[in-house]
């Protein structure tokens, strides 16, 4: 089931396009992560999504029903740092923040616990590290129970201790069956925490699925025949291999293909071989995470 669904949406501000024509999904149960360089959109993306902005068209709805009260109270969302009081107890702003949510008071303790807080729930704000702080924030989204988390650049600030801390508490909600939307500029982030992803780039969506097929660290086989044989026969041998995609000239001679995760150049080699192409030469070439997400966005 779609939880969220975004449809062509588009947003200006003044002659600042910040989104054009964005629609995506998002399943129940997944963790999706928005990744885009800053000021590629994706603060106005969730800004759309929970009705705080104005879409200038499109359409956003959750559990297939526009935005309205009763939907909004399914979504916990954390876009700025809340104003916590710091000579307050972690409790005693939890409680003002239900109160001031309008969320069931009774949901206090359970997100003290979710977020690993039960322990110094009765010490002050000010007393906290910087992911005990972020940990907050966190459980502050949990009041009332949302079964939606959206979440904005959750480690941003954070120092390394801090970031692992959040890190896994989302991942721990994300296991209780959350769906959480987040959106980081950190590629490392999305990999490590999301299943699913969408990559934005100056408002537009630039690729979106399962992180592991697009972002997954496929490689590149670059293929030569012998100079005097035509590379007809090797590309049609490479057009009936299911787990080869993307095929293409390589400018110094030769043709490049991207092989599916779990397939080898060992692999493509004795395929090749066996319809009766014969390879002169045949390399690989790994491509980190890093470049493959620079050519998403290049
Ligand atoms: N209130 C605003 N007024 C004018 N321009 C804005 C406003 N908010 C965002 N923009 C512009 O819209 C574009 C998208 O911004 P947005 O904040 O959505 O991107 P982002 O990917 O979240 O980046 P960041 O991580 O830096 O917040 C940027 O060019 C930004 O400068």
């Amino acid at each position: 089931m779609a939880v969220l669904k975004l449809d062509n949406l588009s947003k200006r501000y003044g002659g600042t396009t910040a989104l054009k024509g964005l629609s995506l999904q998002v399943e129940e149960g997944s963790v999706y992560g928005l990744l885009g360089p800053n000021g590629s959109g994706k603060t106005t993306t969730l800004g759309l999504a929970l009705g705080v902005l104005r879409a200038d068209a499109g359409s956003v709805s959750w559990f297939g029903q526009p935005l309205s009260g009763q939907t909004k109270r399914r979504v916990g969302a954390l876009l700025e740092t809340p104003n916590f009081f710091p000579y307050l107890s972690a409790r005693q702003n939890l409680l003002l923040a239900a109160d001031v949510k309008h969320a069931d008071p009774g949901t206090v303790a359970t997100a003290l616990d979710l977020a690993g807080l039960t322990a110094r729930q009765h010490d002050p704000f000010r007393s906290f590290s910087l992911g005990m702080k972020q940990r907050l924030a966190l459980a502050s989204t949990l009041l009332g129970t949302p079964d939606v988390l959206v979440l904005d650049e959750p480690t941003n600030g954070l120092d390394p201790q801090g970031i692992a801390e959040v890190r896994e508490l989302i991942q721990r909600l994300a296991g209780q069956g959350k769906t959480i939307l987040i959106a980081s500029h950190l590629l490392d982030e999305i990999e490590k925490v999301c299943t699913h992803v969408a990559v934005l780039q100056r408002g537009e969506l630039r690729a979106a699925g399962p992180v592991s097929s697009i972002l997954a660290s496929s490689d590149r086989v670059v293929l030569r025949v012998e100079p005097d044989l035509s590379p007809a026969s090797l590309l049609h041998a490479l057009s009936q291999l299911p787990w080869v995609s993307d095929v293409r000239p390589e400018t110094g001679g030769g043709h490049s293909a991207a092989l599916a995760p779990g397939h080898s150049a060992a692999e493509l080699n004795r395929a090749l071989f066996a319809s009766g192409v014969v390879l002169a030469g045949l390399e690989v070439r790994h491509r980190s995470l890093e470049a493959q997400f620079l050519e998403l966005t290049k």
